[in-house]
């Protein structure tokens, strides 16, 4: 329990009659983010809505801070700050309004509350705009506002939905930094469907498809699906007939972009191939110029995960 913020054991849910989520397990650690991806409808959200207890699992225990959070969910709660994909605000508030307001909810101690204010302000970089109604701020500032309030109680666990969801790219940028920030002190959870997004953010990835753990693991692992299967091939005097090419041991498929550049398609992560390539090419005169490995594109890598039971 030392390192582990959440603990999700055997996790399943079922609206009416259909499963949404089978049998999720995962861990926390107590610092980075870990982000929770899969493509729309892939069971998310019901899993972040058991973990911030707005919903109640048909099975399976979720325990944050060694607290389970189905027997004692005031206690279990104390240690969450959540932001849904839709910022709670009340744009006809200025900045510091909604924040004490939010310390009020959250029944902090009336003397603790502006220091909190003025310490998640900070965090979040809206001091400037304290006095201002939220409903003037851009998209990026309201979405900073949203994870002040999820911060304001100083929580070991935030969860935020999808929370680059509708910004411009120089607010993602932000945004992502922003986050990165917040993780260094805290557990960050982050849902999303667009994988850049975790690239660039998270720690450690959970993948769901169709309400089943297809990937987990840390990002390095991740980047080792992207196996090399393509080679990119330049040959001034290529062979005219693929049936030459497809002869090499491990080659698939020829796919011919000018006269002289090939892209190879080869037995996902068979790197010895580049080898049979080069030394096939030299025998037969074909004028070699060039020949790189291409890595496979993101969606792939998802497409194949997502067939997958892990
Ligand atoms: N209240 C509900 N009643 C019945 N089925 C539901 C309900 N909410 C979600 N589902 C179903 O459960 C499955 C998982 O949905 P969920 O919203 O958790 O996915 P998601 O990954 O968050 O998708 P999105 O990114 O679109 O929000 C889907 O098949 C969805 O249709």
């Amino acid at each position: 329990m030392t390192n582990k913020i959440v603990e999700v054991k055997g996790l399943s849910h079922r609206y009416s009659v259909d499963w949404a989520i089978r049998d999720i397990n995962f861990e926390i650690e107590t610092k980075g983010v870990f982000g929770l991806l899969g493509s729309n409808g892939a069971g998310k959200s019901t899993t972040m809505n058991i973990i911030c207890n707005v919903l109640t699992q048909t099975e399976g225990d979720v325990f944050i801070n060694g607290v389970n959070l189905r027997k004692d969910p005031i206690q279990a709660k104390k240690f969450i700050g959540f932001l849904p994909q839709k910022a709670p605000l009340h744009t006809d508030m200025t900045v510091d309004e909604y924040l004490y307001h939010c310390a009020d909810i959250r029944l902090m101690p009336k003397t603790d509350i502006p220091a909190a204010v003025e310490r998640a302000k900070e965090k979040c970089g809206i001091t400037h705009f304290s006095k201002r109604v939220i409903g003037n701020l851009s998209g990026g500032y309201q979405q900073r506002v949203g994870i002040a309030q999820a911060i304001i109680h100083d929580p070991m666990f935030v969860i935020l939905d999808e929370p680059t969801n509708g910004l411009d790219p120089n607010q993602i940028m932000e945004i992502r930094h922003l986050i990165r920030g917040i993780a260094e002190e805290r557990a960050v959870l982050i849902s999303t469907h667009i994988l850049p997004e975790v690239q660039a953010t998270c720690d450690y990835i959970m993948m769901i498809e169709h309400g089943n753990t297809v990937f987990k693991g840390t990002i390095e692992d991740f980047n080792n699906y992207m196996e090399p299967s393509v080679l990119l091939v330049i040959m001034h005097n290529a062979p005219e007939n693929d049936a030459d090419l497809l002869s090499i041991e491990g080659m698939k498929r020829v796919e011919r972009l000018t006269r002289t550049r090939i892209r190879l398609h080869f037995t996902d992560g068979d790197t010895a191939i580049v080898g049979r390539v080069v030394n096939k090419a030299i025998s037969n005169n074909w004028h070699l110029r060039e020949i790189s490995l291409e890595k496979e594109s993101l969606d792939k890598v998802f497409a194949k995960l997502s067939g997958k039971s892990f």
